[in-house]
């Protein structure tokens, strides 16, 4: 069967930051580690600044997959039924978006891989609930990331997660232990419908997840697999069964 000559589009969906004081109209961005990753797993990132949750059906026509990249701003707790922390850092319209983005992929089969603040959309969007600070919360870890560091030691290998035994992250994994990454404040308190945990911290804390029922690959993690994957097998493995499955829906959707 002849492979397609075109790439894969994955939607990014954009954070959006005020980088600028002098400019109140913001700036819709996206680091380019996670287009990097993309771009070097054969597929194309896309970005469509200014997309409202009415236009997800719409746009969803012309990709191939959804990564939900990670932002240092939270979910904001008024979506799982909590009140936002006065130090929280929001960004209301990337939270709307992702809402229907994430129900609209999982019910449409595009492949959808949530990635630290992208996990924790996917959970909130199927409606279950995150601890607002995890390292407040009795017998969790400190998840987040030395704050004043370099980026090398903000994403280095910070704990293991146990993975479930037959999962695919075993799989890719290459067994139940891995290390990885741990760059969050938030973190999953209560699993939202059809989301089941396939790996937890030592700690408990789930930290990927899969979402059952899901058509095609629906899968959140919330370590940093983008962050030097070339080097990380883990990391690399996850990235590519994302690729393989983009890559296979959009050879689907050319066949139709
Ligand atoms: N703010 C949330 C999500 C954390 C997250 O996505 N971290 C990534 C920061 C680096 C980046 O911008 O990609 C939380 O604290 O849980």
């Amino acid at each position: 069967m002849p492979k397609s000559p075109h790439k894969p589009l994955i939607w990014l969906p954009a954070c959006h930051r005020h980088l600028d004081l002098n400019d109140p109209g913001g700036y819709s961005v996206l680091a380019d580690r996670y287009a990097l990753a993309v771009t070097a797993l054969g597929l194309q990132p896309v970005l469509f600044p200014m997309a409202e949750a009415e236009d997800v059906p719409c746009l969803l026509d012309f990709v191939h997959g959804v990564l939900l990249t990670g932002s240092p701003s939270n979910v904001e707790a008024t979506h799982f039924g909590a009140t936002a922390l006065a130090t929280d850092l929001l960004d209301p319209r990337r939270d709307k978006l992702t809402m229907r983005l994430v129900r609209e992929a999982l019910e449409r089969g595009v492949p959808l891989f949530g990635v630290c603040r992208g996990l924790q959309e996917m959970n909130v969007a199927l409606g279950g609930s995150l601890h607002q600070a995890v390292h407040e919360q009795p017998g969790l870890l400190d998840h987040r990331e030395p704050p004043d560091a370099p980026l090398e030691v903000q994403f280095a290998e910070r704990h293991d997660v146990l993975l479930e035994p037959g999962s695919r992250f075993a799989h890719w994994a290459g067994g139940t232990r891995a290390c990885v990454n741990s760059l969050h404040g938030q973190g999953i308190k209560r699993l939202g419908e059809g989301v089941v945990a396939e790996a937890r911290a030592p700690d408990g804390l789930v930290e990927g997840v899969r979402v059952t029922g899901a058509p095609a690959f629906a899968y959140g993690v919330q370590w940093h697999p983008e962050w030097r994957h070339e080097k990380h097998p883990f990391y690399e493995r996850t990235l590519h069964a994302f690729a393989s499955a983009c890559r296979e829906h959009m050879e689907v959707r050319e066949e139709a």
